[in-house]
């Protein structure tokens, strides 16, 4: 419906478990670690999709206000050691662009050059390390490299939701060395409003899942069964459906050991006050490119030598429908092939639908926001996640590493 990315605090009427950083009590200068997600994507060397860091700016913005000095962390892809590829410069200049002053990029990870910068900073100025991930100690969770983060600063704000599952240096094990620890705004955002959906979803609430494969959203689609209303099914993922069901699935890609799950699901499915919806028509390519011979079929038993690409026209129709009726939306996973063109017309349409529908909308991270930017309708979702696999654990029902080390409310 409308785009609330800017907008701070956590959802109506579900209550944070954490402390934040309303809570601290920071005197002039005092020195703040925040651990962003700032892992975006670069192409040579250019930002290409900087919704992570715009969505960090409410939490950098309220503590430089309130006179703190901030020390800003984050990875950047998955480098082995340092690789001046991987390096924060990109984030670093585009931030000194939106806060509008100068973000003074360190020259390592906590290491002197680091120390001498946040020395010399001066109160609402912003340091920023390097990748966190040039030093080995940060995924391995390494209590001495821990430590060394912990020495910069006199309070910890973790705002980088997208890595908020992971259990390393920086999101975990740096608050047994540095208290108060605390959540900022984008994380406590995140959380309460994925835990709604959870918890207290305005109904009918409508689940959208595709993407490639039934075995990475098995744990999904058996809790939306028993929370949701109506879930609809797309994208490769349903040919592991079509396969349990008896139908010919051609050359369309299929999950082998995706049947064996979905036909536990299609068993489950009818003991759940859920509604699971499959296609009932697809679009058929000859083979997986943005030339192939592209063919609508009535139906969904795929001939041999096509596979599906596609939700076919019927489907998208109905699938939008059962959009627009809901009270509250979540969609994750492309319907289709959507990168290329000929293919991409299902997952559009549902985007199309997400973006007016009158009920609330949230879109999981990953190829589905991906898909949105590309179509130009990520401002008109009520929230789209800046994390993807960070999203799937949390509505999985798994305990995030980096909300559970914060200080409790
Ligand atoms: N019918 C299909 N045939 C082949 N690939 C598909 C099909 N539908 C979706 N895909 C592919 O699935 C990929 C996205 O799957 P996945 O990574 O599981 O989604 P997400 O990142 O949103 O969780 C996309 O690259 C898309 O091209
Ligand atoms: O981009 C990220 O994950 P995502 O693609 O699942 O959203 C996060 O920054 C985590 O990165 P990682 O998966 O290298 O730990």
């Amino acid at each position: 419906m409308t785009a609330d990315q800017g907008s701070v605090g956590a959802e109506p009427g579900v209550r944070f478990r954490k402390r934040t950083v309303r809570d601290l009590e920071l005197a002039a200068g005092t020195p703040v670690l925040v651990r962003a997600d700032f892992n975006v994507p670069l192409v040579d060397g250019l930002i290409t999709d900087e919704r992570r860091i715009r969505a960090a700016l409410p939490t950098i913005e309220y503590l430089r206000e309130h006179g703190a000095r901030l020390v800003l962390c984050s990875h950047l892809g998955r480098p082995k050691g340092p690789d001046p590829k991987t390096s924060l410069r990109p984030v670093a200049e585009r931030l000194s662009e939106l806060l509008g002053s100068e973000v003074v990029l360190a020259r390592d990870v906590a290491g002197p050059d680091s120390r001498r910068a946040v020395e010399q900073a001066a109160p609402g100025d912003v340091v920023l390390l390097e990748n966190l991930r040039w030093e080995p100690g940060e995924t391995a969770n390494d209590p001495a490299f821990a430590q060394r983060l912990a020495a910069l600063a006199r309070a910890y704000v973790n705002d980088a939701f997208g890595a908020a599952h992971r259990a390393h240096a920086s999101t975990a094990g740096v608050c047994a060395f540095l208290r108060p620890a605390v959540a900022g705004f984008l994380l406590e955002r995140e959380v309460t409003t994925l835990e709604r959906l959870l918890e207290d979803p305005p109904r009918p609430f409508v689940v959208v899942l595709g993407g490639a494969k039934v075995t990475d959203k098995i744990k999904l689609i058996e809790r939306f069964l028993e929370l949701a209303d109506e879930l609809l099914i797309g994208g490769a993922m349903c040919f592991a459906f079509f396969r349990a069901q008896g139908h010919a699935t051609g050359a369309s890609l299929v999950e082998e050991e995706g049947v064996e799950l979905a036909r536990r699901v299609l068993e489950r499915a009818g003991g759940t006050p859920c509604e699971l919806v499959l296609p009932r028509d697809l679009v058929v390519g000859d083979r997986f490119a943005a030339d192939a011979e592209r063919r609508e079929l009535d139906g969904v038993d795929v001939p041999d030598g096509w596979m599906g690409l596609d939700i076919g026209p019927q489907t998208a129709r109905e699938y939008a429908e059962r959009v627009k009726r809901a009270g509250c939306v979540f969609w994750n996973g492309p319907l289709g092939a959507f990168e290329l063109e000929p293919f991409a017309v299902g997952t559009r349409a549902l985007a199309e639908a997400v973006a007016e529908a009158p009920g609330r909308t949230v879109v999981g991270g990953g190829d589905s926001a991906a898909a949105l930017v590309a179509f130009g309708l990520d401002t008109r979702v009520d929230h789209v996640s800046t994390g993807g696999g960070a999203a799937l654990e949390l509505l999985e029902g798994r305990k995030l590493p980096g909300v559970e080390a914060l200080d409790d409310a």
